[in-house]
């Protein structure tokens, strides 16, 4: 200690830091920290262990009360003059923030009021959520968070979650400790290439993990501070992002390759050196190309989860069943046909295909020939087998090509339609018509999200197909789906 303090003031004599000693140094005011010690060598790391209370409290997230500090509280937390005499119950602050919030136009000013919410007094924002999730969900979440993300940049004011760029390589495992909380259970992480059915929106995708967490706190239960959401920035290639002046992400193209599957190795063997063995790991919104491979590859040595493989999955599974109670028959007596071919509809389509094959004791490649799936090249069929990606090998059927989706409804003759394509509008009059004159009761699940990108809305389908009993639904609007995915994790 002596000899440290001694380098550190560069001094001859031997100093030692007691608190007589602390008093003079900088001039009167007592060096509580060591700070003046300080060099641009060795900085002093003021560890404390300390009580929030007094202006820190009222600025910390997770114990402010705001007006609902009593007067006890606000004795003993030497709050008194830092509010206003009244005391607020939080059932009354919930009344008025909603107030305020019914007053926005904008589902943006919404989504703005709700985080400003949860940076300031995180109980609030929870209670907020869980007794009006209906109302919130949209705007916490999808469709709102799409808008959110695209206009990340412009509405920052205050970070949330963890950035890790590639500025951080080698050092990943010190960026983690930064956080301030050291039990972990969850982390939503993204590289921010797939965001919704958006693309590529960089760092900017960071609403998403901090959406989703949002709802596993209101809905499946967790800890606020148990959950860590987390961006992978590796660049972008939305250019319109990277000429963006407000954009808060490195300006470059996405790191590729050896160097991008080096840097997510380091993150993955720092996250569970940091947080042991049992921290869930979900990928979010990565793009196909990486989805699959980084699930394939940490499936073995780490918790993880591909929300968009296999949350989706669970959730339609979970909707097919409680349509057939509606429509009829069973879960074999189908016929399946996806717009869409990616992780979301390449998912949705194995695990039917995986539950056809529990409940019939048929081979599962005998039960994946209920299912057909339209790309942008047309129908997957065996003709094209050599030229597809290795996930859609195993849904090309024998048949002719069939360049379109109508085309396809029409020879397919689907009993269930999935949208999964990320491309709005694609459920055209035509196909909704088409599939309506074959079925009595079709199943529509237009799933592409936000709202903008949906194959179509609930409303058109009704519309068009003019049948009573038809089931459609779209991803936004259900939420009741996402509340079964949520209970899975909670
Ligand atoms: O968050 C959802 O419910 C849907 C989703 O993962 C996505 O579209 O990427
Ligand atoms: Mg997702």
């Amino acid at each position: 200690m002596e000899s440290t303090m001694k380098e550190i003031r560069g001094c001859d004599a031997p100093c030692v830091l007691d608190m007589d000693d602390a008093a003079t140094v900088g001039g009167g005011v007592e060096d509580t920290y060591g700070e003046d010690r300080a060099t641009e060598e060795q900085l002093v790391t003021p560890w404390t262990v300390s009580v929030a209370s007094g202006y820190n409290l009222l600025r910390d997230p997770r114990y402010n009360k705001g007006l609902a500090f009593n007067e006890r509280e606000r004795e003993t937390h030497y709050l008194r003059g830092l509010l206003p005499p009244a005391i607020v119950s939080q059932e009354l602050q919930e009344r008025k923030i909603m107030h305020n919030i019914r007053q926005y136009q904008l589902p943006l000013q919404k989504y703005m009021a709700m985080m400003d919410l949860q940076e300031g007094n995180e109980r609030l924002f929870y209670k907020l959520l869980i007794d009006n999730v209906e109302e919130l969900l949209p705007v916490v979440y999808t469709p709102t968070v799409g808008e959110a993300c695209q206009k990340y940049g412009s509405i920052f004011s205050r970070p949330q979650g963890l950035y890790i760029s590639l500025k951080e390589k080698g050092k990943i495992l010190e960026v983690l400790k930064n956080w301030p909380e050291r039990s972990i259970q969850v982390i939503v992480v993204t590289d921010g290439e797939r965001i919704l059915g958006l693309g590529d929106l960089g760092c900017q995708g960071m609403g998403i993990p901090v959406g989703k967490l949002a709802l596993y706190t209101a809905l499946g239960g967790l800890r606020p501070s148990a959950c860590l959401p987390i961006t992978l920035d590796v660049g972008t290639n939305n250019e319109e992002l990277l000429n963006d002046e407000f954009y808060i992400g490195l300006r470059q193209k996405r790191a590729t390759g050896q160097e991008y599957a080096d840097f997510l190795h380091e993150f993955m063997t720092a996250v569970k050196q940091n947080y042991g063995e049992k921290v869930l790991i979900q990928f979010e919104d990565f793009a196909n190309h990486n989805a699959f491979e980084l699930l394939a590859r940490y499936g073995t040595t780490h918790l993880v989860f591909n929300d968009d493989i296999q949350g989706t999955a669970s959730v339609v599974l979970s909707g097919l069943v409680a349509a057939l109670k509606l429509v009829g028959g069973t879960l074999a007596e189908h016929t399946y046909l996806f717009l869409g071919a990616g992780e979301a509809g390449t998912g949705i389509a194995e695990l039917i295909a995986l539950e056809i094959s529990r409940q019939t004791k048929a081979p599962i490649e005998e039960c994946r020939k209920k299912i057909w799936l339209v790309d942008s090249k047309g129908l997957i069929v065996s003709s094209r087998k050599e030229s597809l990606q290795h996930f859609k090998k195993p849904w090309a059927h024998e048949h002719e090509l069939v360049g379109n989706l109508l085309d396809a409804v029409n020879t397919i003759k689907p009993s269930v339609l999935i949208g999964t394509s990320g491309k709005g509008q694609t459920f055209t009059q035509e196909v909704v018509e088409s599939i309506s004159s074959f079925n009595e009761r079709p199943i529509i699940l237009s799933l592409s999200n936000p709202t903008s990108q949906s194959e179509c809305t609930a409303e058109q389908a009704y519309t068009w197909s003019k049948v009573w009993s038809l089931l459609s639904t779209t991803l936004p609007f259900c939420q009741n789906l996402l509340f079964l995915q949520l209970q899975c994790y909670g």
